[in-house]
């Protein structure tokens, strides 16, 4: 999981809502919920699932809306593990 990602493999996550950062080592996205709870439940899940992964999000929560960037800090730059991730948290944040 150390090869970094190609545009090809990025443009997926593009078109799932994700901006890729102007260095092309990020790609952030900003999550909006009903309220704080569903909020903080959702990064209780999502980080559930970064734990297994041995991933971790960059994220700040303010209220109803959760920051995301992710990136692979021992690559510098976009992995598999961060395409995983993000499938992830959209399809938690689907449910
Ligand atoms: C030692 C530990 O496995 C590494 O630091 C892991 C932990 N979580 C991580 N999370 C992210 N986003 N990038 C990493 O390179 C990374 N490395």
């Amino acid at each position: 999981m150390t090869d970094k990602l190609t545009q090809d493999e990025i443009k997926p996550l593009q078109d799932a809502g994700w901006t890729l950062s102007e260095d092309g080592d990020a790609i952030t996205k900003t999550f909006e919920f009903k309220n704080f709870v569903q909020a903080f439940g959702w990064m209780t899940r999502a980080a559930i699932h970064a734990e297994k992964l041995n991933h971790h999000p960059e994220w700040s929560n303010v209220y109803k809306t959760v920051e995301v960037a992710l990136t692979t800090h021992d690559v510098d730059g976009l992995t598999a593990l961060d395409a995983k991730l993000a499938q992830i948290m959209d399809k938690l944040a689907a449910d």
